[in-house]
């Protein structure tokens, strides 16, 4: 959808921000650009609707060369999303969402229905489009920020920090909605972030920049995290990359012992964890309620009446890092599986956690190395075309 080819960008007092960069951002997904401060992301980003020209190379977004169009239409054909947001301090929040509608001649009407359904789409209640940007929080101005971004329904989006100025946990919440929404849409987004993790969370693609703006490493967040090009990837990635990976492994593959009914005529189930010692206790509606230690149990006790220890149950779609952070924390070594309904599936020891945790580092680095013998070139190419790795729902 979007291609750089040998673009260059030097400004008038000398810097090059953009060094021959040839960059391919496929269609429906997300690239995320990172790398430190000054290396040239909001520059490359920039040049994408034309706020910045580039020097030399070609730019094409859905095929045609972004220079041989009209740059306000352009603009226009382009959701851009800035930190902090960027919102009209003197207009509503509705009038701030339907912008790009007026200004494509929409009629009022037309662009505030459609402002009020993109307010819904974000997760704003109706009444916050008669707001002004001060009144709501910088959480909130986000979303209006991306809801302005969405209303006239552009293939592209690029969002420039987009997240940078609100507290982890808001931010959180914001990559989660960004990630719900592009399950929906599937636009095609270019994502600018300091953050590692941010990018590993919300990107198919990652690009690494180092600065003098060059472009380091591509390639989707697994295989970026099994085989880093260079010392300077593997340094920006830090210490914990191999439980990032493990972050974006989900359990669903993992096997696990089913759970089956302790007694028949106790409103209880119970599954065997670590040598048959704790026994995971359900309800009726076979919801976990705790893990039971059978080696305390009094002579005449039943399992209905001795302490529990409580066991925080994951679902297929939670990834391995999360199970191999419960199997540190339970009593028995097994993490405890629920469906979407809350009810045990099973349990997982702790030895398939790691065995399957060790496979999903072999296929990122076999996936890595393939790209890299494609690429013809001995080491790991800037630019892969790998098939994307799994990713978190
Ligand atoms: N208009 C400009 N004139 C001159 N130099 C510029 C201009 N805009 C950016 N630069 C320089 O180009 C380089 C790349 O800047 P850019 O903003 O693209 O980096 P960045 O990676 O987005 O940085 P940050 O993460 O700090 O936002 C920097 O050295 C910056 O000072």
């Amino acid at each position: 959808m979007i291609q750089f080819e040998a673009v260059h960008k030097r400004f008038p007092n000398g810097t090059t921000a953009v060094h021959d960069l040839t960059l391919e951002m496929p269609e429906g997904g997300v690239t995320v650009l990172v790398g430190s401060s000054g290396c040239g992301k909001t520059t490359t980003l920039r040049m994408v609707n034309r706020m910045v020209e580039p020097t030399s190379g070609t730019i094409r977004v859905g095929g045609k060369d972004v220079l041989a169009q009209d740059a306000a239409e352009l603009r226009r054909s382009i959701g851009y999303v800035i930190q902090q947001a960027g919102l009209f301090p003197h207009r509503t929040v509705l009038d701030n969402i339907a912008t790009v509608p007026l200004l494509l001649g929409w009629g009022r009407r037309k662009a505030r229905a459609r402002a009020a359904e993109l307010l819904e789409t974000v997760g704003l209640a109706a009444d916050t489009g008669k707001r002004f940007p001060h009144q709501l929080s910088g959480g909130q101005q986000q979303r209006v920020g991306v809801a302005r971004a969405l209303a006239a329904d552009p293939p592209v989006l690029l969002m420039d920090e987009p997240f940078g100025a609100v507290d982890p946990v808001v931010r959180t919440q914001l990559q989660d909605e960004l990630l719900r929404l592009q399950k929906e849409l599937s636009k095609t987004i270019v994502f600018v972030t300091h953050d590692i993790d941010e990018a590993v969370r919300l990107g198919d693609r990652i690009a690494i920049f180092r600065t003098g703006g060059h472009l380091v490493q591509c390639a989707p967040p697994a295989e970026l995290l099994a085989s880093p090009a260079d010392d300077f990837v593997t340094d920006f990635l830090g210490s914990e990359r191999e439980l990032k990976l493990l972050s974006l492994t989900p359990l669903k593959e993992v096997p696990q012992t089913r759970a089956t009914p302790l007694r028949a005529d106790e409103p209880v189930s119970a599954v065997s964890g670590d040598g048959g010692r704790w026994q995971l206790v359900t309800s009726a509606a076979g919801r976990p309620l705790g893990w039971l230690d059978t080696d305390a149990l009094p002579a005449t006790g039943t399992a209905g009446e001795a302490p529990l220890t409580p066991a925080r149950a994951l679902r297929d779609t939670d990834s391995l890092l999360s199970a191999l952070n419960e199997t540190i924390g339970s009593p028995s070594g097994c993490v405890v599986r629920v469906d979407a309904d809350g009810a045990v599936t099973g349990v997982t020891a702790r030895e398939e956690i790691h065995a399957r945790a060790t496979a999903a580092h072999a296929a990122a680095g076999a996936g890595a190395a393939r790209t890299a013998g494609t690429a013809g070139s001995d080491s790991p190419a800037p630019t892969t075309t790998a098939t994307p790795a799994e990713h978190p729902a």
